[in-house]
């Protein structure tokens, strides 16, 4: 039997990230979350992708995005986490260098057309493909008050919550959907 398992992109993702440098971290430190100020972005679907397969996504509020870091070259099983601290164990953390470059990010659904879906709160280049995207389930999904190992350790050490912001602040407005 055979372990390898075909994917191809369903949709890409239109932001207006054009760089890491300019991607946030996660959607929830994306620039503007407190204010309502953040950029949308665009899902955008393949052709043959029948538009039956995204129907009755209107209703919820989040999806989530399954999608390749495509821009990602090799990986390590130790990394160094940019909130600080030693290095930790690749799987432990979020790091876009994986062994295999899948990431995952809950995003606001903002609309849906006919062939996109507007979204906001992304933290992913332009261009990214993505592979898969379902419903985000508070019931399913949502563990609020769930234990963080290394990352609530350094947290309770610096009296804060450690989530790195923007690395590069935003300038212009302008984005997709905009
Ligand atoms: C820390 S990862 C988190 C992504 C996702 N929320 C997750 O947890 O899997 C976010 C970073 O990945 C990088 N990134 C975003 N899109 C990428 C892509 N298509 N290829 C490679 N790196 C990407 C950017 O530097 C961005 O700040």
């Amino acid at each position: 039997m055979s372990n390898i398992y075909p994917c191809r992109p369903i949709a890409y993702l239109r932001s207006p990230y054009a760089q890491r440098i300019d991607a946030p971290h996660q959607p929830t430190v994306v620039q503007g979350t407190e204010t309502g100020d953040v950029a949308q972005a665009r899902v955008e679907f393949v052709d043959d992708l029948p538009g039956e397969a995204f129907a009755d996504l209107a209703g919820f509020e989040r999806i989530w995005l399954i999608f390749a870091f495509d821009r990602s070259q090799g990986w390590k099983a130790q990394v160094k986490p940019p909130r600080g601290g030693p290095k930790r164990g690749v799987l432990a953390t979020r790091s876009p260098h994986r062994p295999n470059p899948l990431g995952l990010s809950a995003v606001e659904l903002v609309a849906v057309e006919a062939r996109a879906l507007v979204v906001r709160g992304v933290d992913l280049l332009d261009g990214t493909p993505v592979l898969d995207i379902k419903p985000y389930v508070p019931y399913a999904d949502a563990f609020a008050q769930s234990r963080a190992g290394w990352i609530d350790e350094i947290d309770a050490s610096q009296g804060r919550h450690s989530a790195p912001g923007p690395k590069r602040p935003r300038k212009a407005k302008a984005g997709p959907g905009h």
